[in-house]
């Protein structure tokens, strides 16, 4: 089946890169032995295991050894916090932000449930944290701090090494959940605050239901997973192995490619924003003004619904996203909108579109070129635009002032 999508919803997911399909494919077809088979046929395997590991680790600047190969980000996110918290049982206390995924907020959530203390930092109207209100969250008796690189939602890019720095200070482990910034910024372990890190692969054109979790070297490390003594006893059960070789040639292919495709990526997005922003009245880039991915923008649309945007997006083959799949379809506005405080009017006309390496001019041209009418004629039919405008407004100042 062809599919032929202008696809611009890739901070959900990616195409699975050609090359990444041709590296894998022998894993599933031919050496299908097991790594920890003493014989020949398993040790092919293993040494592909080695080879992509080694390639993983080369794209955040890591030791090989650092590499845990996982299920994806969930799970990365997963055990980073439970291993922090487990290595440290005395302190009850996590830090995190009120924006990050749901991976790591239900968690935290529940760790809640189970007696923690937690901290969730609020964000600005720009999405920005407030390295003052972290700091004065900090206590001898935090065990983690667990923030996100970049959030999937907006792009907005956190301080990570400034608030690892921090972190530092005050002896808590430091975990980021960096799925949406690997292979879109350049990342470097050695001489990084970070003690741990989850990656996923579908974010960067491998298949969805594989990634990595790195542990800087001397982090104590419980496994989340109990079973046989895979990734050296840090994740029980037989290794995903086409997963991971793919995962290995998406990382070859991010360093590769990273510095000329974010420049490409950069310039297309920013293209595309500008000219909405110039063409469509009432509109906004949601997080302007902070540093954001080079591949992300986030546009709120007044008085009318991000679904209806996307409806009518989707019949013209474009594909966006009013936010993270997850919470699509509920309705809900997002939390990470929502945090940011965004007028009442906005909250519910945002929509995302996501680069990759694959986006062409022409798919911005059809984007522009489809766009304004549907905004037009949204607001046209909108109950919102005229009289109850006033309404709404009235709305976001209660809302502002409780
Ligand atoms: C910031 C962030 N963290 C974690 C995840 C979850 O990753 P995965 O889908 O591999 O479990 C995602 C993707 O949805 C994400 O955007
Ligand atoms: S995209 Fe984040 S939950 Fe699915």
């Amino acid at each position: 089946m062809e599919n032929n999508c202008i696809y611009l919803d890739n901070n959900a997911t990616t195409k699975v890169d050609p090359a990444v399909v041709e590296a894998m494919m022998p894993y599933i077809t031919e050496y299908y032995g097991n790594p920890s088979s003493m014989h020949t046929f398993g040790g092919q395997v293993s040494k592909a295991i080695r080879q992509a590991r080694e390639k993983v680790a080369a794209l955040i600047g890591a030791e090989e050894s650092e590499i845990i190969f996982t299920s994806g980000g969930t799970e990365g996110d997963n055990a980073a916090i439970r291993a922090a918290l487990q290595a440290q049982p005395q302190k009850r206390h996590i830090i995190t932000t009120q924006v990050e995924h749901p991976a790591v907020l239900n968690l935290c959530k529940q760790m809640q449930n189970q007696g923690y203390e937690v901290t969730y930092l609020s964000v600005d109207s720009r999405g920005q944290l407030d390295l003052h209100e972290l700091e004065a969250a900090l206590t001898g008796n935090t065990a983690l701090v667990t923030i996100m690189y970049a959030n999937n939602e907006t792009g907005v890019i956190f301080p990570i090494e400034e608030i690892g720095k921090l972190v530092k200070e005050y002896g808590a482990i430091f975990h980021v959940d960096a799925v949406q910034a690997v292979g879109k910024i350049p990342l470097n372990m050695k001489n990084s605050t970070i003690d741990m890190l989850s990656i996923s692969g579908h974010k960067i054109h491998a298949p969805k239901g594989i990634g990595a979790l790195y542990v800087r070297r001397g982090v104590r490390f419980r496994p989340m997973l109990i079973g046989g003594g895979q990734e050296r006893g840090r994740r029980g059960g037989t290794p995903n192995v086409p997963g991971i070789v793919a995962l290995g040639k998406a990382a070859e292919l991010e360093l590769l490619h990273i510095e000329e495709a974010t420049a490409r990526e950069r310039r297309l997005r920013d293209r595309l924003e500008k000219a909405i922003i110039n063409t469509i009245p009432d509109c906004e880039v949601n997080g302007h003004g902070s540093e954001r991915l080079p591949n992300t923008t986030n546009i709120g649309f007044k008085y009318i619904e991000g679904e209806a945007i996307l409806l009518l997006l989707n019949q013209h083959g474009i594909c966006a996203s009013s936010g993270s799949a997850c919470s699509s379809g509920s309705l809900e506005p997002s939390h990470v909108l929502r945090a940011m405080g965004l007028p009442y009017t906005t909250l519910h006309g945002s929509i995302r579109f996501s680069l990759c390496r694959y986006t062409t001019e022409a798919e911005i041209d059809a984007v522009l070129g489809v766009l304004p009418g549907i905004i037009e004629r949204l607001r046209a039919i909108s109950p919102f635009t005229n009289d109850e405008a006033g309404w709404l407004q009235e709305q976001e100042q209660v809302l502002a002032h409780r």
